[in-house]
């Protein structure tokens, strides 16, 4: 599988989101991880579909949105027109899981699925053949800046037995507390595309991702 750096713009400046995207994507990051909070699946509360479509013209990086929304079956035609292209939707934030996925599918985005760092992997096997992406929180969702929790790579090795011997082909993602000192471990486990926030944006940005990419060597 190929690696990929997701920088979370969580972390950027929320004045400057233009320019501090182009400044990922001139850094080489191939993805822009973009948090979408509600204040009611967690805590927060950050940005949705406007945000994704003001972005859009000022980047070609992949925007790769994470929803951390109760009923997210109502952002993925606005996320679609928005020019998102992909979805991952948290698998504890729906009883409609492979509904809701295959929606995101025909509305012409990639479908992903999270699971918190309590949910096992078991509950999410029976929609593991129609997601083009597994992201597994390697963090309680919500907040940037918190402690990887290493218990969650459990389930990264997991699904990457699973997914070579049923001979699929999703992505395996990690998010949160990311940076040089653990992205080695969520690569041993078996990931292949890596969110950071704080790690990116708490200095200089391309350096960091440098600092990133060079442990995937
Ligand atoms: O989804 C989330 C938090 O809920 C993340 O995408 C954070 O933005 C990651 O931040 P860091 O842990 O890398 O600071
Ligand atoms: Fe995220």
């Amino acid at each position: 599988m190929e690696y990929k750096i997701a920088p979370s713009i969580l972390s950027a400046d929320f004045g400057h989101f233009a320019r501090d995207i182009q400044t990922l994507e001139a850094a080489g990051a191939e993805w822009a991880h973009i948090d979408i909070m509600d204040g009611h699946f967690v805590d927060n509360l950050t940005f949705g579909a406007g945000v994704v479509a003001a972005l859009r013209p000022h980047s070609n990086l992949f925007f790769d949105c994470h929803l951390m929304v109760e009923h997210p079956e109502k952002y993925i035609e606005p996320l679609a027109k928005a020019g998102a292209d992909s979805m991952s939707i948290h698998a504890e934030a729906t009883p409609h899981l492979h509904g809701t996925l295959q929606q995101i599918k025909n509305a012409g985005m990639k479908a992903s699925v999270v699971i918190n760092p309590g949910t096992p992997v078991e509950f999410i096997k029976p929609v593991l053949s129609m997601v083009d992406m597994v992201l597994v929180m390697s963090v309680n969702p919500g907040f940037g800046g918190q402690k990887f929790i290493p218990e969650t790579m459990e389930k990264v090795a997991e699904l990457s037995e699973i997914r070579s011997e049923r001979q699929l082909n999703f992505d395996i993602e990690v998010d949160g507390g990311i940076s040089d000192l653990t992205i080695e471990t969520a690569k041993k486990a078996g990931a292949n595309v890596f969110v950071a926030g704080s790690f990116v944006f708490n200095g200089d940005v391309t350096e960091n991702i440098y600092k990133l990419k060079e442990k995937l060597k």
